[in-house]
């Protein structure tokens, strides 16, 4: 191509359609009659783009550094030339309350670290206020931050949703039947400009970033919670108000019994995973196109650890141990958890760029510690990450409920768990159970695709579950709850709806995401979009555009309810659980929003609501 600017192999940056988003893609083509370039991205997608969505990636990277210089006039020109800027900029008040968070937030951290502060900001502000990612994006101290990151995403481009490109889906792209091609069209239509965020907006998120982002805030904060909770719990009046709670002397958290008894059960849950029992399971593809192994031999765990459990009771080990050390036990587990952490992060320091997540890699230790960097990490073929988040913390989840139920018996001396005990356990059983038999699907989930493995995760998986999880069946051990057989029924009912919700939802996805041409699925109406993927825009996914979270929460309240009414701590997971969902869901909506941008609003459009009918 001997006349054209951008020569065949020539890396060079490609707009992403429908965004202002630029990918480094490699240039395979030029169709002098059509005037398109056919480039290639980094996971292979093909698509043909007009010689003005490329950009030099040298040239590229000098405009984003000098338009950080905000005070250029040419800059200013052209920003205000933008009709979506004008409308942002009517706010005056807008501005000065930008610029004091600005302010204040960068006092806090030392001047590396600032611009990754204002993505931080970014990327809080599109989860909370969505109208502010229009605005903020457009800021050069962003586009400074992700044009440093390794294959980061980058923004440069001031007048968003102006690039006209002509898609081609990917060869192998095996999609149900579309309703409608919209991705076929030569043209995008103009994204309607994203209202001007208002001065309460920002201070709001001001003061969301403030607390949230706060790496150190959330180290503290999220052990200093558990042993809240953990507490609590042991008071026969927990309450809110008392705080603090009487602290044990600290030399009694400590026992090197309990933190044997951790470490046995971990290499227990590890002996279980490697067994060549089981099936081996292929995850989602990587970024470089590589997809790993993984043995999903969960449900053989369970039921091995059951029998070990039955065993040991009838051996006469008394595992009402674990009520009685129940806070030495999560101590011993929050120090193994922080060792992890430690060695994760160590270890990430010396893989290859591609085996990082896409967050967690800002250069800031501490932030990067908590989010953690590597994706996938792994000692030979032991994924670390898979096994903490689905063996020891959720099967140990179940091991507590059975030591409640038998310490409710004890305490109370009862022959048999109460109704309230047997519902808790039985109920949380079964979405453990649940969670294990369909193992597989872990591996589609946000936590296994895009997450980086650090504090966050690994706290998470071995403390937060296992330790705050079973404070309904910890309650009910010294706070009797009696219910009637009617009470019971009608718990139980609404437990089979939500359970009922959840599996048919998180199946339909999980099905159609590993074989959108599936046969079984071809009734169901989907999307497609500029990756090659599908949006599935009726069965569960057509009804609300988060069906598993509605399915989830419903069984949550029937978790509760067998708690009864008269304190607020067995409803803690229900309060944690629809912030968690809430959370998950909008940070969900503007990762989707970036992938698959017109085509995800368009199933925006057709699906309204996010997790309730109606509702929400
Ligand atoms: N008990 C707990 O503590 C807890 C905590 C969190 C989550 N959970 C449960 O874990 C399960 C997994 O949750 P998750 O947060 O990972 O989210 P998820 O809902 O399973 O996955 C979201 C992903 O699904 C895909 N997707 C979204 N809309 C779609 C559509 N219309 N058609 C096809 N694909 C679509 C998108 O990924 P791609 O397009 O990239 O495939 C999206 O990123 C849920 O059931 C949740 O309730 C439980
Ligand atoms: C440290 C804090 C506050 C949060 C860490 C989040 C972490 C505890 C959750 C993130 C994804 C969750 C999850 C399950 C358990 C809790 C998490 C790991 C899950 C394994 C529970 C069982 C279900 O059947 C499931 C669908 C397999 C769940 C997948 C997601």
């Amino acid at each position: 191509m001997p006349t054209v600017k951008y020569q065949k192999d020539e890396t060079v940056m490609g707009r992403w359609p429908g965004s202002s988003l630029y990918y480094q893609v490699k240039v395979v083509g030029f169709d002098s009659k059509s005037q398109l370039y056919t480039v290639i991205y980094k996971d292979g997608t093909e698509l043909e783009l007009k010689e003005q969505d490329i950009r030099s990636a040298a040239g590229f990277q000098l405009r984003s550094r000098s338009r950080s210089r905000s005070r250029s006039p040419g800059r200013r020109r052209s920003r205000s030339r933008s009709p979506a800027r004008t409308t942002r900029r009517s706010s005056s008040r807008t501005a000065a309350a930008v610029a004091a968070a600005i302010f204040l937030i960068s006092r806090k951290l030392e001047t590396k670290y600032k611009s990754q502060l204002l993505c931080e900001f970014n990327y809080l502000y599109t989860v909370y206020f969505p109208a502010f990612q229009d605005f903020w994006s457009h800021d050069s101290r962003c586009v400074i931050f992700v044009s440093q990151k390794p294959e980061a995403k980058v923004d440069a481009e001031p007048e968003k949703n102006q690039g006209r490109y002509n898609l081609r889906r990917r060869k192998d792209d095996g999609d149900a039947k579309p309703v409608e091609t919209k991705a076929e069209e030569p043209e995008e239509k103009e994204a309607k400009p994203a209202p001007a965020p208002t001065h309460n907006n920002i201070l709001q998120c001001f003061f969301f970033l403030y607390i949230f982002s706060d790496t150190y805030f959330w180290l503290l904060f999220l052990p200093a919670w558990v042993l809240f909770l953990l507490l609590q719990v042991n008071m026969e009046d927990p309450s809110l108000v008392n705080f603090p709670p009487p602290l044990p002397p600290l030399e009694t958290l400590w026992d090197t019994q309990a933190f044997g008894i951790v470490i046995l059960w971990i290499l227990f849950q590890a002996l279980l995973y490697v067994l060549p029992v089981g099936k081996l399971s292929e995850g989602m593809p990587l970024r470089t196109g590589e997809r790993l192994k993984y043995r999903t031999n969960g449900f053989f765990a369970i039921v091995v650890s059951a029998l070990v459990a039955v065993a040991a009771v009838y051996q006469g080990i008394d595992l009402t141990y674990i009520h009685s050390n129940f806070l030495q036990l999560s101590v011993a587990t929050f120090l193994i958890s922080v060792l992890l952490s430690i060695y994760l992060y160590i270890r990430s320091r010396y893989v290859s760029a591609d085996q990082l997540a896409l967050g967690g890699n800002s250069g800031n230790v501490v932030y990067d510690f908590f989010k953690g960097r590597e994706l996938n990490p792994r000692i030979k073929n032991f994924d670390l990450k898979f096994f903490c988040e689905m063996r020891p913390g959720l099967i140990g989840w179940c091991l507590i409920n059975f030591a409640m139920a038998l310490a409710e018996m004890k305490q109370q001396g009862l022959d048999a768990p109460s109704y309230a005990m047997i519902l808790v356990n039985v109920f949380q059983l079964l979405y453990v159970v649940d969670g294990l038999w369909n193992e597989e699907a872990i591996l589609t989930t946000m936590d296994l695709m895009h997450d980086g493995f650090g504090f966050m995760l690994a706290f998470g998986d071995l403390v937060w579950v296992p330790f705050t999880y079973t404070l309904q069946a910890y309650y009910l051990v010294s706070h009797p709850n009696p219910l009637s057989p009617l009470v019971v029924a009608l718990i139980v009912t609404l437990k089979l709806v939500g359970f009922y919700i959840f599996r048919k939802s998180n199946s339909e996805k999980n099905a159609f995401r590993r074989n959108p041409s599936d046969p079984t699925l071809s009734y169901l109406k989907t999307i497609p979009t500029a990756t090659g993927k599908s949006l599935l825009v009726s069965g569960w996914w057509g009804v609300v555009r988060h069906p598993n979270y509605l399915g989830d929460l419903i069984m949550a309240l029937a978790w509760s309810l067998p708690c009864g009414f008269s304190h607020l701590l067995p409803w803690y997971y229900m309060i944690y659980f629809i912030i968690l969902l809430v959370h998950r869901d909008s940070r969900d909506m503007s990762n989707c929003r970036r992938k698959y941008g017109s085509a995800w609003d368009e199933y925006c459009r057709t699906v309204r609501y996010r997790i309730i009918p109606r509702v929400y």
